[in-house]
């Protein structure tokens, strides 16, 4: 990603909180249209970076640069809503600030949530409330738009769904996406580059060649094998040669056809 395509570009992000380093020397991008899938285990710091590009968290050391102007939509990974709110959803589109019911339907309806409109909130399943809170951040036509585990809750079939969604919402708005996710199996399909956090980025590059590395196999292990197999390799990821995981020593020949072969 060229400094002058980027929407956002963070570098040597160092971000410690409670007094413990998350974030060390973390670069990060995205470009136009570019969906982006974040991956790691729990407490690797992936809800912190998200947080970081958005300005909500301050780093000690590096920078994040935004496009001037750049609109934002943000889907934090808990909502904090009282469901015992006597809310429907078109109403809670309409909050805080006042928007035409012509442009919440508009946003429903990208979000997979067309039917909704006139549901009370808190009769609401786990997926149907987070279509309507994408809804809600797509009101802001985003030009980025950074969901925290959007598919938490769901099942497999739900999930995919809703990255199908996701794929509809780039391609009518023409917007990038930044998504954290634990499921590579799923969202790989979807996504332009993968990049797999610790602290650090281990690894990172198109979904099925950061599903091959050893660094991702150390975090996550080889438990969607079966569908690797059938996404044509290429030598398409960089490493941290920092990171203190176990390396096969020759991870990148590993990456090769014979080692996708080797995974069914
Ligand atoms: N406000 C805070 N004060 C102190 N420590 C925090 C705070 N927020 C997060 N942390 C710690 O920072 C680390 C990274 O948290 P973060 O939520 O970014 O991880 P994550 O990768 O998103 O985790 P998960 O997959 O569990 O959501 C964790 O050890 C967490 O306990």
């Amino acid at each position: 990603m060229s400094t002058r395509s980027a929407l956002i570009e963070a570098s040597g992000l160092r971000v410690s909180l409670g007094g413990r380093p998350v974030l060390q020397g973390v670069d990060f991008s995205v470009g136009p249209e570019e969906i982006v899938t974040i991956v790691g285990p729990n407490g690797s710091g992936k809800s912190t970076l998200l947080r970081t590009m958005i300005g909500a968290v301050r780093p000690e050391a590096g920078h994040v640069r935004r496009q001037a102007g750049l609109r934002l939509g943000y889907v934090p990974q808990k909502l904090a809503l009282d469901p015992t709110l006597p809310l429907d959803v078109m109403r809670f589109l309409s909050l805080p600030r006042r928007i035409s019911a012509a442009e919440r339907r508009r946003a429903l309806e990208d979000a997979g949530a067309g039917q909704l409109g006139d549901r009370p909130l808190a009769g609401l399943s786990g997926g149907q409330l987070q279509r309507v809170v994408l809804a809600r951040a797509l009101l802001e036509r985003p030009q980025v738009l950074l969901l925290d585990e959007p598919t938490q809750g769901l099942d497999q079939p739900g999930s995919a769904a809703f990255y199908r969604q996701i794929e509809h919402i780039r391609s009518r708005l023409g917007c990038a996406v930044v998504m954290v996710s634990h499921e590579l199996h799923v969202v790989m399909s979807a996504s332009d580059r993968v990049v797999c956090l610790n602290g650090h980025v281990c690894c990172e590059g198109r979904p099925e060649a950061v599903a091959q590395a050893a660094e991702y196999r150390a975090l996550f292990g080889t438990g969607t094998n079966g569908a690797l197999a059938l996404y044509r390799h290429e030598h398409s990821h960089v490493h941290d040669p920092g990171c203190s995981h176990d390396h096969h020593p020759h991870s990148h020949a590993r990456t090769e056809p014979a080692t996708a072969a080797e995974g069914r």
